[in-house]
């Protein structure tokens, strides 16, 4: 489904990304691992568009990769830097917005399936950071999807919210879902991934 060949990126004399080649199947999960520094988020900037690579290919069932296709924003759900909410929407306006932008349902069973009920009338700056982080992933998975871009989704996330992220990225495999994540979570990376990129390497 995403296949990934030779992408490099340099920040100025910055070499981050070397030649960095794989791809990504339906129901299949990739972790991208390195120490801190080693290019992960700039990876997945530029495999979803939001960064442009120096060079390299990043393509989509077989066509390149562009962030502006409508088919590209129907397929591809991701959460990578923290999500820039809108101050004055609540969380279940936010949900609203995106499912009626997306063409998404299910609200209510996002918001229970995340714990949001309980602050569902606030405001973004009225929430705790793992509430905001579970806004974040609530928005992403109230949109169709298949292909999942998800950058350190386990972050300020507490014991229960982790173990339900493994939990749902699992069940978002076996639905046919594929999975591309960062992430500095041992557990995690072991319970999900079918093959890792390692940049630390
Ligand atoms: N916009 C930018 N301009 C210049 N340098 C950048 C920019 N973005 C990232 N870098 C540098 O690129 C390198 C890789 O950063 P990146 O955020 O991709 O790493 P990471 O593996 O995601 O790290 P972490 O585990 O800390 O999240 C770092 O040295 C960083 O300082």
């Amino acid at each position: 489904m995403l296949e990934v060949r030779d992408l490099t990126k340099a920040y100025g004399g910055l070499t981050v990304l070397r030649g960095v080649s794989f791809t990504v199947r339906p129901g299949e999960a990739t972790a991208v691992i390195g120490p801190n520094g080693a290019g992960k988020s700039t990876l997945l900037h530029c495999v979803v568009g939001s960064a442009e690579a120096d060079s390299g290919t990043v393509s989509l069932d077989g066509a390149v990769l562009r962030e502006s296709d409508p088919g590209v924003r129907a397929a591809v759900a991701s959460v990578l830097d923290d999500f820039d909410f809108f101050p004055d929407l609540s969380v279940v306006e936010h949900l609203d917005l995106h499912a009626h932008a997306h063409g998404g349902g299910g609200v209510d069973e996002v918001l229970a399936e995340l714990g949001l009920e309980g602050v569902s009338d606030q405001l973004p700056a009225t929430l705790s950071s793992g509430q905001r982080r579970r806004l974040a992933l609530a928005s992403c998975l109230i949109r169709p999807r298949r292909l999942l871009v998800l950058d350190e989704p386990e972050q300020r996330l507490d014991a229960a919210g982790r173990e339900w992220l493994a939990d749902r990225l699992a069940a978002e495999k076996a639905s046919g879902t594929a999975i591309l994540l960062a992430t500095h979570d041992v557990g995690l990376r072991d319970a999900v991934a079918d093959q890792h990129v390692d940049l630390g390497a």
